[in-house]
């Protein structure tokens, strides 16, 4: 009875794998197996398959919402009389680290810069808003990294105000996991995109609401879509460690890496620091902060421990 009662008051519309697959409609695919492999972070198993069943469906939803988000825009113009600049489409794409956000989100990207109209698609992530690795020392902040307060969230606020408004060359900072630090003189320069995806552990975070009312206070106020991708706490754990070990053979080795002590540590040291990074900082911060934020999404993605895609929750509310 209490699991029919939750289950009618849930705001979304429950998918398995098979099903949502057949919502593709004669969706064509426009990616190749080479494509997908090129596209996969390391440790990432993602197949052609997960295209077709899960991607492409979702991409033919957002042909319709974006659709119907420039047509709304339209008639504010027209409601106005006003020509002002187009407005991007913007997608969030919010879950834990290690659950796979940046394959999801190149695949993304991919597979909606292909559509007929060819539109002009900029990814982002979030981590360049992090606060440098200086100012965390000094904040005391090192092992809270991914945590709301480790992040220039004012800055990425701004930055998401301009690219809404329209404005041409709005530029984010950029920060390596190489060096494990926000690089100094870089940038990243997002043009007039049709439809920009923003990817990061916090992108559904609320923060407290201002006393006086003013101000924007959610990224998420930004997104025209939101997407949470969701995996059980012992699967993260697993990819995470895995990832770290497949590291250790790559990325730690390069001199300029933050993690290359750990390339000369024993296997089993190695587990063990691997695990307790993943304890101390990313479990902690998904339980503390990203969790809670899943049920903000439009639309939940959930990974079984094969890494694929088995369930699919649409809002329907
Ligand atoms: N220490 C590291 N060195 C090099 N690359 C890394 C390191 N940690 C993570 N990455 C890469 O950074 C990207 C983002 O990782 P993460 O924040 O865990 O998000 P997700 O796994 O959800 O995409 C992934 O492509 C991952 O392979
Ligand atoms: C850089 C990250 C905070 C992710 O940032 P995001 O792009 O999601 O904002 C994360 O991948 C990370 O490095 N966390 C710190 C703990 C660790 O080293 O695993």
């Amino acid at each position: 009875m209490e699991q029919f009662v939750r289950k009618a008051l849930s705001p979304y519309e429950v998918y398995t794998r098979a099903d949502w697959a057949e919502l593709r409609a004669g969706m064509p695919l426009t990616l190749s197996l080479d494509d997908v492999i090129r596209l996969r972070a390391l440790n990432d198993p993602v197949q052609l398959d997960e295209v077709s069943d899960i991607f492409l469906p979702l991409a033919r939803l957002l042909s319709f919402y974006v659709e119907s988000a420039q047509s709304l825009h339209n008639s504010t113009r027209r409601f106005f009389g006003r020509t002002d600049a187009k407005r991007p489409f913007i997608i969030g794409i919010a879950g834990s680290v290690a659950v796979g956000k940046s394959t999801t989100a190149r695949i993304l990207r991919a597979m909606l810069s292909r559509w007929p109209s060819s539109p002009k698609v900029d990814l982002v992530t979030t981590d360049g808003f992090l606060f440098p690795n200086a100012v965390l020392r000094e904040e005391g902040l090192m092992e809270k990294k991914g945590f709301p307060e480790s992040y220039d969230r004012a800055a990425l606020l701004s930055f998401l105000t301009d690219i809404k408004a329209g404005k041409p060359n709005v530029w984010a900072p950029v920060y390596s996991h190489l060096v494990y630090d926000i690089v100094p003189d870089e940038r990243i320069v997002v043009d007039q995109p049709d439809i920009l995806i923003l990817e990061g552990l916090n992108v559904l975070q609320t923060g407290k609401l201002p006393r006086d009312g003013r101000g924007i206070p959610f990224v998420s106020d930004f997104f025209d879509f939101s997407i949470f991708i969701d995996a059980d706490e012992a699967d993260l754990q697993r990819w995470y460690v895995e990832r770290f070990m497949r590291l250790r053979e790559t990325a730690f080795r390069d001199p300029q890496s933050y993690f290359r002590r750990y390339a000369e540590i024993s296997e089993q040291e190695a587990l063990e620091t691997a695990v307790g990074l993943w304890t101390r900082i990313n479990l902690a911060n998904l339980r503390e902060n990203i969790q809670p934020t899943r049920l903000r999404a439009d639309l939940v993605l959930r990974k079984s421990a094969s890494h694929a895609i088995e369930q699919v929750m649409l809002r329907k509310l």
